[in-house]
């Protein structure tokens, strides 16, 4: 493996200038110290906003770390491993560029996080667990609170068994009746208490005896599978994009290593958290502090761009995984662009038009399809842009979907997570759509929760807007969505 280092503005120039793939060879000297750093004496963290290098870092501990295992012996894997299965497949694919060396690129493990845990629950019991996909998981929670006659929503009596019953690793009633509920907003008297217990227990036993798993269910399993094991499985986890782990997937990573000199190494920002997962790391036995890093400059994104979409956070600082507050001071750009194009539709028609003609001018202008994404926060409008693109003769992909060549991606916010293109149109920017009322928990069931709803629409449409590289487009029909920046 062969690394340089990009020092200021006019190398990191030179270096945008390369293709994608290039670039992660280029660091920069802070990022060169955070990920070679000889030993960390336990776990350590990086945090930043957009583009600032974090996956690269986490590539580079990883291809240090197998560098450094395979010198040693034939013994110890490294673990990296992230949120999302495209994620994954993307990391292993830059890590194959990255380490050149056979014998070291062999004693690192790509996984997602899901992945690994049905694997682990797989071996363990010799069984393949079924799983349940997210809709009938719903529709079975909200059948559930219809029968239970208790005042609250399937998506509350769910959320609860997630967010605080799995997340505290809750077995009986007992301790349910006595947690605390943090990032919850409704009070639950203890005979309501009781009464949401009999619906979790209820709810978790018919999906026991109907051999269903969540993906969450089998982290738990796994992390209490593994705690059983003589010796953990792996020498060191690197983590990318760990600010959307649920504490369930956390125990997990805490079993899969021995506490000890650089047993984790995370990076992360909390300001793109786009799951509902609230972590105190330290709780769970992962304590950075005294390891944290915190990097500043964005590699990918324009400051024009950085200057638009930061306000679309709506100012609120984020909780870090360290627990100190994280509020994106000093993130800043050496590169200058054009500002954010945005466009007020006067209808879906038009909108989509002018979708089409946008795109058509990236591609005239020399822009590969596959560095172009359409990004969207509903699946029906990722279909209409496909359509619309595909009758103007325009290849399309869905983003995600493993087929990026030669396509331009169109896909959900959800899968633009820690991608990047040269050229990205967020289209359906409206009011009512982003956020839409159908993802708001109601004020009256629960504030606290709504106002994490609001915080994590806002978040996605901030990780959407700072997948581009080096154009951004945003457009909108009737009112602009409340999130909006207005275009200095
Ligand atoms: N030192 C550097 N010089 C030039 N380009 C760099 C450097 N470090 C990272 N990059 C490039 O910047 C882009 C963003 O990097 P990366 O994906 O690692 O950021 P990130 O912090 O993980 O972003 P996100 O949080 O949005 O997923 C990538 O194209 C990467 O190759």
């Amino acid at each position: 493996m062969s690394t340089s280092a990009a020092a200021g503005p006019d190398e990191l120039g030179d270096a945008r200038s390369r293709p994608f793939v290039v670039w992660r060879t280029f660091l920069h000297p802070e990022q060169h110290r955070i990920a070679y750093r000889g030993s960390y004496s336990g776990p350590a963290q990086v945090s930043g906003g957009p583009g600032t290098g974090k996956t690269t870092i986490a590539l580079h501990r990883a291809a240090h770390l197998a560098h450094r295992l395979a010198a040693h012996g034939p013994g110890g894997t490294v673990l990296l491993t992230t949120y999302a299965r495209n994620l994954a497949e993307a990391l292993d694919r830059q890590l194959a560029l990255l380490v050149g060396d056979e014998r070291a690129y062999r004693r690192v493990e790509v996984s997602g996080i899901d992945r690994l845990a049905m694997r682990t629950v797989r071996s363990a019991l010799g069984l393949y667990p079924q799983t349940v996909s997210r809709p009938d998981l719903e529709r079975a929670w909200d059948a559930a609170a219809r029968r239970s006659g208790l005042p609250y929503g399937g998506g509350f009596l769910l959320r609860e068994w997630e967010q605080v019953v799995l997340a505290q690793d809750i077995r009986d009633e007992e301790a349910y009746l006595a947690c605390a509920r943090p990032g919850r907003g409704t009070r639950l008297p203890r005979g309501r208490r009781a009464a949401v217990w009999r619906v979790i227990a209820e709810e978790t036993g018919r999906l026991r005896a109907a051999g269903r798993w969540t993906y969450l269910q089998l982290a738990d399993e796994a992390a209490r599978l593994l705690r059983e094991r003589a010796a953990p499985p792996y020498r060191h986890v690197v983590v990318d994009e760990a600010q959307d782990l649920h504490p369930a997937q956390w125990r997990l990573l805490r079993t899969a290593v021995a506490p000890g000199p650089d047993d984790l190494f995370l990076t992360g920002d909390p300001h793109q958290r786009i799951h509902d997962h609230r972590v105190s790391l330290s709780s769970l036995g992962i304590e950075v502090r005294g390891r944290s890093h915190r990097v500043r400059i964005s590699y990918r994104t324009t400051q024009e761009i950085l200057d638009w979409a930061v306000p679309i956070l709506g100012g609120a600082s984020a909780a870090g995984l360290d627990g100190a507050d994280d509020d994106l001071e000093g993130y800043r750009s050496p590169v200058r662009g054009d500002r954010p194009a945005v466009l007020r539709a006067a209808d879906a028609a038009t909108e989509m038009a002018a979708l089409a003609g946008q795109v058509r001018v990236w591609l005239d202008s020399g822009v590969e399809p596959s560095a172009i994404a359409v990004i969207t926060r509903f699946f029906g409008m990722a279909r209409a842009a496909r359509e619309t693109l595909t009758a103007a003769g325009v290849p399309t992909a869905f983003l995600g979907g493993g087929d990026e060549r030669d396509t331009v991606q169109v896909g959900l916010m959800h899968k633009a997570k820690g991608l990047e293109f040269r050229c990205v149109a967020v289209v359906g920017a409206s009011a009512g759509l982003v956020p839409h009322p159908s993802v708001l928990t109601a004020e009256d069931e629960d504030p606290v929760t709504r106002a994490l709803d609001l915080q994590r629409e806002r978040s996605l449409l901030f990780v959407a807007c700072t997948r581009a590289r080096d154009r951004l487009y945003v457009s909108y029909t009737g009112d602009p969505s409340p999130f909006l920046p207005a275009v200095p």
